[in-house]
Parts: structure tokens; sequence; C-alpha cells
């Protein structure tokens, strides 16, 4: 993840110029990026166009699934609303103490993408946002700080709580490797950093198999058990989105469901396929390895493409949290001009068939989008007592937890295995 640079930082105010010199050097700058994004693909565009803080980014084209939303009539043209499992023939929902989801959305010429606005309640989003801060951001699942702290054995949050209520003595976190001042023999590290201070910078939790993020690949040798509650979630969603599909009239013929969205054959654009079912049984479907994302209000997450996985037939399932993002998905080529769309908290994606191999990042993060249930009103603290803390933290957050299944239904996972 990188923080952008606000545009024309440091050009504008030099106060040793003139204004006309100032104009001038704005005016060259702006030629010279212009210059150089020449060259920029349809979807590094995209991403540059929401990155930017100045100007603010243009939001027209972010394709919104809330009802009545004012989307542009090319990109309510796409939408096909679609009409989940609510069977919860394995009683997935129940078990999380939620009810299933009823209204899911694909999006044309973007097979494979179902999304599921609001498929998590308030309190479901809440038990959700605490497991990740009190039970998964836990050694021994690996995060980004393990790079260069000595992380507390019982995690941060939990160290930083009992610190605060004065359960446990203040303690500084010991770092592994020396600061970038301390390695050009200018000066320690100034302060010593508490489970605290590092909280807004934990950026990712591994579960299950752990990931290589350098040589990009598993490492199948020490699977931690996948968290249940989160496995259980996956699966839910995966039964929800059983066999759903779109159809044109006139389309192929598709075997039948009643579940199918039928579209009038003038709907669909000539060059299109005429229609998307998704088919993967959800009885084949294992949650193995998972990431949460923890993001501040700047950061972002590059476009890329999840393959490491063997298996690139099982969806794979994105749970947001908290503030906003727009979300960005292409397909395979970064020529080809990408869908960008809200991703509020509660929302869920499901990245399914071509679009498991698609291209997409999270360019932005909208400043002060959380939700009020997720905030510390008196209505939410008297629901949920202990809420406080985890309001504060998710003022400036968002998290996305996401999920994948490593193999393929007919292969083993090596010894150790991991909990169904
Ligand atoms: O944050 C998101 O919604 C997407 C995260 C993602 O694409 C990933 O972790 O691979
Ligand atoms: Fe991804």
């Amino acid at each position: 993840m990188t923080t952008p640079k606000p545009a024309f930082a440091n050009t504008a105010f030099q106060s040793h110029l003139s204004r006309r010199q100032q104009k001038k050097a704005l005016f060259e700058k702006a030629a010279r990026e212009q210059a150089g994004y020449a060259n920029d693909t349809a979807f590094r565009r995209v991403e540059r166009q929401y990155r930017s803080r100045v100007p603010p980014p243009d939001l027209t084209d972010v394709l919104d699934f809330r009802p009545g939303a004012p989307n542009t009539p090319a990109l309510a043209a796409r939408i096909v609303p679609i009409a989940l499992d609510t069977e919860d023939s394995n009683g997935y929902w129940a078990g999380l103490g939620a009810s299933p989801p009823t209204q899911g959305y694909m999006v044309r010429s973007f097979p494979g993408l179902v999304v599921i606005p609001g498929c998590f309640a308030p309190d479901v989003q809440r038990r959700l946002i605490k497991d990740c801060l009190r039970r998964y951001a836990v050694p021994p699942a690996k995060s980004n700080l393990d790079a260069l702290y000595l992380t507390p054995p019982e995690g941060l949050w939990n160290r930083y709580k009992r610190e605060e209520t004065g359960e446990a003595k203040p303690e500084p976190v010991t770092r592994i490797v020396p600061t970038p001042a301390t390695e050009k023999g200018k000066e320690d590290e100034p302060t010593a950093v508490t489970a605290g201070d590092l909280i807004p910078r934990l950026r990712w939790v591994t579960l299950g198999y752990q990931y290589n993020w350098s040589a990009k690949e598993y490492f199948l040798d020490a699977p931690q058990p996948f968290p249940a509650p989160i496995g259980q979630l996956a699966r839910a969603v995966v039964g929800s989105i059983h066999d759903v599909g779109y159809v044109a009239a006139d389309g192929p013929d598709l075997i039948s469901s009643p579940r199918y969205t039928w579209l009038p054959s003038s709907a669909e654009p000539a060059d299109e396929p005429a229609g998307y079912v998704h088919r993967y049984d959800p009885a084949g479907y294992v949650p193995e390895a998972g990431v949460i994302n923890f993001y501040q209000a700047r950061d972002s997450l590059m476009a890329h493409v999840d393959r490491s996985e063997q298996n690139m037939e099982a969806p794979l399932v994105s749970v947001s949290l908290g503030n906003t993002a727009i979300f960005v998905i292409g397909d395979e080529s970064r020529d080809t001009p990408p869908l960008s769309m809200y991703l509020r908290s509660g929302d869920t994606v499901c990245m399914c068939g071509p679009r498991r191999r698609a291209l997409h990042g999270i360019p932005r993060v909208l400043e002060d989008t959380l939700p009020d249930y997720l905030t510390s009103t008196e209505d939410v603290l008297a629901e949920d007592f202990e809420w406080g803390s985890f309001a504060a933290y998710m003022t400036t957050t968002r998290i996305n937890i996401n999920v994948r299944q490593v193999f393929n239904k007919d292969r083993q996972p090596p010894s150790g295995g991991i909990e169904p």
C-alpha cells in the first residue's frame, strides 16, 4: 500500500518565486505529468483519477448499488439484480446469528462479479471488527508489523487494551530491525512505540495458509487453523450465490433455474456474451486462506490479480467493514477500462469465474464515511458497551476480510491440514 502525494505539492507555494513563475512552474509540471501519463493503461488512468487529492476525483462513474442511487444511465443499464439462495440449507447463516441476504447484483460486461450490498447487519459487522482486532490479528497469524517488531504474543489490540485499563504495565514494543535513522548512524527511534502506537500501522494479517508476499506463494508446510467463524461466513456467502445468473431471453439455452434473472435480449450489447451463470458447487468449497486488510484513510491497494491459489475456480469472497472504499475491477488486461464501485460497510464482493482472474484494487478509501452504527453514539453503546474503543479506531479505518480456497477439491492439502 502506498500513500499518494498531493498533486503539485512543493510547487505552488515556493515563496521565492513570483506569481508568474509559480504559474509557469505549475503549468510545466502539469505538462510533464501529462507527457509521463500518456502511456498509462486504462486501468492506471482510472486508479490515478481516484487517487487524486487535488483536484478531488469526479465520482460520477462510480457504480452505486443502493436503491435509488444516482447512477449514470450507462452504469444503471449494466446492473442485473439477482435473487440469492436464501435456503441456508447447511445452517451457516443461522450459525453466524444472521439471516441470509436476499438481494445480490451482477454487472453486465463483468461476468462472474457478484455483489451483495449490506450482506451483514450492523451487529454482525461490529462482531467481525472486534474479532479481527482481538482474535485474528494475534500471533501466530502473521502481520506486516512482524518484519519490524516483536509484536506481543497476545496481539497488539489486547495488549493495548490491557495497558490502557492499567491491567498491564505499559511497555514498549521491541523493534527488531534498526530504524532508517539508526542505520545512517544518526539517531535512535526517538520514543519507544507502544502497542497502541502500532495499531494504526497494522496493514494486513494472514489467516490459514500463511502467505509469502515477496515470493508470491503460500507457505504450505505450517498452515494455521483457519478461524472457524470466518470460514463459516465464507461458506454462508458461497451458499447464497449458488447457481445465480442472468440469461438473455434469446440467448443460448442455459440450464434453467428459478433464480435466473431474465433480461430482454435488446438489453445486451451485441458484442457481449448473452448471459452468465455462476456454477461452483458449495459442497466442494473449502475456505483455506484469508487476508485481513486494514486501511487507514490515505492507503490504497494497487491493481493486482490474486493468482497464487492452485484453485482459481472457487469464488473469492471479500467483505468490507468501516469506511467506504472505491473498488476497481477489470479483466486480465490493464488496457480494458475497469468498472469502479462503492464498497460500504457490510458489503460483500464475490469474484467468480472469469472475474477470479481479473485485475482489481482499492485506489481510495473515502474519509468520514463511517456509518452511524459503527460510531460511539449512545444508542450503539447501549447495545454494545465495549464498542467505544473500536469506534475510535474505526473512525479512520476500513477493514477488508477476503477468503480463498487454495486447493482443488481432489487435492489433499499437505500434512497438518486445516480445520474444516
Ligand atoms: O480491500 C479490498 O476490498 C480488496 C483486497 C484485495 O483485493 C486483496 O487483499 O487481495
Ligand atoms: Fe485481491
